[in-house]
C-alpha cells in the first residue's frame, strides 16, 4: 500500500465500494450487503487511531500495515448491530460472526486429484493448518453441512463451530468479543462462560438453574436460532441469474465431515441434496461462490493465457478491467457461464474474472445480529426469530467483499497443491494403510444426532 499514491488508494478504495454496490448487491441482494463509501480524515486522526487500535490486532495480521498517508479510509456501518433500524439501538446486542468458506466440492473435470471430488477444501486443509501451526487441532466443522439445508446437518456444523471456533466464529455482546480465538495460542472454548453471557438473552426471566444442564440448554437455543436465522430470507438478489449455470453439482457431502461419516457407518444413505431456500444467504453465496466453475486447476492455464497477453500488451490491462472498474459492465459479463473454451482472451478473462469473485464469495462473513424483543411488542415488519423462551428482532450482513486481487491466482494454484498433496501424503494414506476398511468404517460411529 504504502508505495501507492493518495489518489491510487482513493480509486483502490472507491473500487471496493463499487464492486460492493455494481456486483455483490446484485447478486446477494440490497439488504444484505453494506458497501459504505470512501471518506477523508485528519492525518492526525488516523495516526493515533492506529496506535490505538495496534495492541488489539491479532498478532498474526500485524504484517499488514494500516494507511496512515493517504487520508483515505472506507466508512462501513457497525454490523455488530442490527441493520434495520436507521437510528443507534440502545437495546442489548447479541452478533454472531461466521466464516463459512467453500460449500461445494469442484464438479470440474478439469480436478486432477480424485480425492478433491471427495473431501472439500476446508476439510483437506484443516490438516495443512494444524501441520503448520496456525490452529492447534482439526474441526469437525464442515462447510457443506451448514450449507446443506438440513437443520440436523447445520446444528451438527454450528456446534462444531462452537467447539473450535478458529477465526470461522466470533460471537460478540453489545459490540464486545465474548467468544472466539484471535489465535491458536487463545484459550479453548468455555461453553458455561459463553451460557453465562447468553443466559440473559435466551432466558430473560426465568431462574434457570446454572450447571451443565444450563449451558446446554442455552447452546442449544443459540444454535436454533441462527439456525432459524441462516434459513430465513426472502431478500431478492440477481444470484438467481447464476441459476441456470453451475446449479447444484458435484457430491452432496463431503466424505471427511464427521456427520456423514456417521451416517454411513450407521447404513443410512447420503442425504439430499441441498434443501436451502433460495431466498436465503446461504443459498445465494453458494450460487456466487460456483462462479468457480473451472476449479483453480482449469482456471491457471487460462490465467496464464491473458498473463502472456498482457505481457505482450502490457497497456491493454486497463481495457481488461483488471482492477476496476467494476461497473454494469463488468457485472455483465459475469453472468456467461459457458464453459466451452473458444480459445480467446475474451474467455479466460471472463472465468479469471468469475473466479476472482468466487475466491471473494468463498472468504467472507456472515454477521447475525440479534436484538431481544419484548414478547408482545409489534415486529415494525422487522424480520423476528423465536426461541423458546424469548423473541429477537434480527438482521443479517455479510463481511469482506473487497474482490480477491488478480494477483493471487498463482498464490492459489500453489496453495491447492500443497493442500491435496499434504493431505493425500499424510492424512489419506495413513487411513489406508494402518486401518483395515471395515474398522476405519467403524470409527466415529459414536456421533449421537439430536432432534432439532
Ligand atoms: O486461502 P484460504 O482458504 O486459506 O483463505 C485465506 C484465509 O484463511 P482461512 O483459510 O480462512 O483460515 C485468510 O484468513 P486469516 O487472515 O488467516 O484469518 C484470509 O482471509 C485470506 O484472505 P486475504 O489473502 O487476506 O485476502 C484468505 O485467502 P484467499 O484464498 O481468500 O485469498
Ligand atoms: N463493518 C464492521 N462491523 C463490525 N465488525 C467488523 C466490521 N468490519 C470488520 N469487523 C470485524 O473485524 C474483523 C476483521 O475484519 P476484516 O477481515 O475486514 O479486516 P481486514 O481489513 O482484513 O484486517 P487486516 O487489515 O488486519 O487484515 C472481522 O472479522 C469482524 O469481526
Amino acid at each position: 500500500m504504502s508505495s501507492k499514491t493518495s489518489e491510487e488508494i482513493f480509486q483502490h478504495l472507491q473500487n471496493i465500494v463499487d464492486f460492493g454496490k455494481n456486483v455483490m448487491k446484485e447478486f446477494l441482494g440490497e439488504n444484505y450487503v453494506h458497501c459504505g463509501e470512501v471518506v477523508q480524515l485528519p492525518l492526525d486522526f488516523v495516526k493515533q487511531l492506529c496506535l490505538k487500535v495496534q495492541c488489539e490486532r491479532p498478532e498474526s495480521r500485524c504484517d499488514k500495515d494500516l494507511d496512515t498517508l493517504s487520508g483515505y479510509a472506507l466508512c462501513l456501518p457497525n454490523l455488530a448491530r442490527l441493520q434495520t433500524y436507521h437510528f443507534a439501538e440502545h437495546r442489548p446486542i447479541l452478533c454472531v460472526e461466521i466464516k463459512p468458506k467453500c460449500g461445494f466440492i469442484p464438479f470440474s473435470s478439469d480436478v486432477t486429484h480424485e480425492m478433491k471430488h471427495k473431501v472439500c477444501r476446508y476439510c483437506m486443509h484443516q490438516h495443512l493448518k494444524v501441520a503448520t501451526g496456525k490452529w492447534k487441532q482439526i474441526s469437525k466443522y464442515c462447510p457443506l453441512d451448514l450449507y446443506s439445508g438440513n437443520k440436523q446437518r447445520m446444528y451438527f456444523a454450528l456446534k462444531s463451530l462452537l467447539q473450535e471456533a478458529q477465526n470461522n466464529l466470533k460471537i460478540f455482546k453489545n459490540g464486545e468479543l465474548i467468544y472466539g480465538c484471535k489465535d491458536a495460542r487463545s484459550p479453548v472454548a468455555d461453553w458455561s462462560e459463553l451460557a453465562h453471557h447468553l443466559k440473559p438473552f435466551f432466558f430473560p426471566s426465568n431462574g434457570l438453574a446454572s450447571g451443565p444442564h444450563c449451558t446446554r440448554a442455552v447452546i442449544r437455543e443459540l444454535v436454533r436460532v441462527i439456525t432459524r436465522v441462516l434459513l430465513s430470507g426472502s431478500d431478492k438478489g440477481r444470484a438467481g441469474a447464476l441459476r441456470s449455470g453451475p446449479g447444484l453439482r458435484g457430491p452432496p457431502v463431503c466424505e471427511a465431515s464427521p456427520f456423514s461419516r456417521s451416517l454411513r457407518c450407521q447404513g443410512k444413505n447420503t442425504p439430499e441434496r441441498s434443501g436451502l431456500p433460495k431466498g436465503c444467504l446461504l443459498y445465494k453465496t453458494l450460487q456466487v461462490q460456483m462462479l468457480d466453475l473451472l476449479d483453480i486447476e482449469g482456471l491457471y492455464p487460462l490465467y496464464r493465457r491473458v498473463e502472456r497477453y498482457l505481457e505482450e500488451f502490457p497497456e491493454e490491462r486497463k481495457t481488461l478491467q483488471i482492477d476496476g472498474p467494476y461497473d454494469e459492465a463488468f457485472y455483465q459479463r459475469l453472468l456467461d457461464l459457458s464453459t466451452e473454451d473458444d480459445g480467446t482472451v475474451a474467455f479466460a478473462l471472463t472465468k479469471v474474472q468469475q473466479y476472482r469473485v468466487a475466491m471473494t464469495a468463498k472468504d467472507c462473513s456472515i454477521m447475525i445480529a440479534l436484538s431481544p424483543c419484548l414478547q408482545d411488542a409489534s415486529s415494525d415488519q422487522r424480520p423476528i426469530v423465536p426461541s423458546s423462551r424469548s423473541r429477537f428482532a434480527f438482521s443479517v450482513s455479510v463481511l469482506d467483499l473487497d474482490l480477491k486481487p488478480y494477483e493471487s491466482i498463482p498464490h492459489q494454484y500453489k496453495l491447492d497443491g500443497k493442500i491435496v498433496n499434504y493431505y493425500l501424503k499424510t492424512v489419506h494414506a495413513k487411513d489406508a494403510t494402518v486401518m483395515p476398511t471395515r474398522f476405519k468404517e467403524s470409527e466415529d460411529c459414536t456421533l449421537v444426532l439430536h432432534k432439532v
